[in-house]
């Protein structure tokens, strides 16, 4: 799995964004951030667009989507066909996106959780394996 990913948010996630940026670059990995680049308020699909389709571009293989409560960004990024966005408030719940769905993309609620539960989550999304076998059957059926 490579070490390089893409990360964006809206304003209500751009704190976030910016601090998992810099840690993540701080542990090695490579980060293209889509932006938003202020807390002036935007509208989130202008920024998860471009993200999502540098993953089914192959350009990354994960992403990390922030946004006030991640639904926004979510339901955005899982318009585009072989995109598999999650939603994960707490480590477990991004261990389970990987283990049982295969998300190549997680989605943080800045508003809702602590920087370190951010850092947690997405610690969680970039080392959990998929575990294929049943859930892969599921996830191959998820674009129809
Ligand atoms: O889409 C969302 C709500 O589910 C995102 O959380 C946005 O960040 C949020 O709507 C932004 O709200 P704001 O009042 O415009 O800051």
């Amino acid at each position: 799995m490579s070490n390089s990913l893409a990360i964006g948010s809206d304003h209500a996630g751009f704190k976030y964004k910016e601090m998992l940026a810099q840690w993540l670059r701080d542990n090695g990995y490579e980060v293209q951030d889509f932006g938003t680049y202020s807390a002036d308020s935007v509208d989130y699909p202008d920024f998860v667009h471009p993200l999502a389709n540098s993953i089914t571009g192959g350009q990354f293989e994960r992403g990390i989507l922030v946004c006030g409560s991640a639904n926004g960004v979510c339901i955005t990024a899982n318009k585009h066909k072989g995109i598999r966005a999650a939603i994960a408030w707490a480590p477990e719940l991004a261990t389970l996106a990987r283990q049982h769905n295969d998300a190549n993309i997680v989605c943080i609620p800045e508003r809702f959780v602590s920087e370190e539960a951010a850092r947690a989550i997405v610690s969680q999304f970039l080392n959990t394996p998929f575990e294929g076998g049943r859930h892969q059957t599921r996830v191959s059926k998820i674009d129809g």
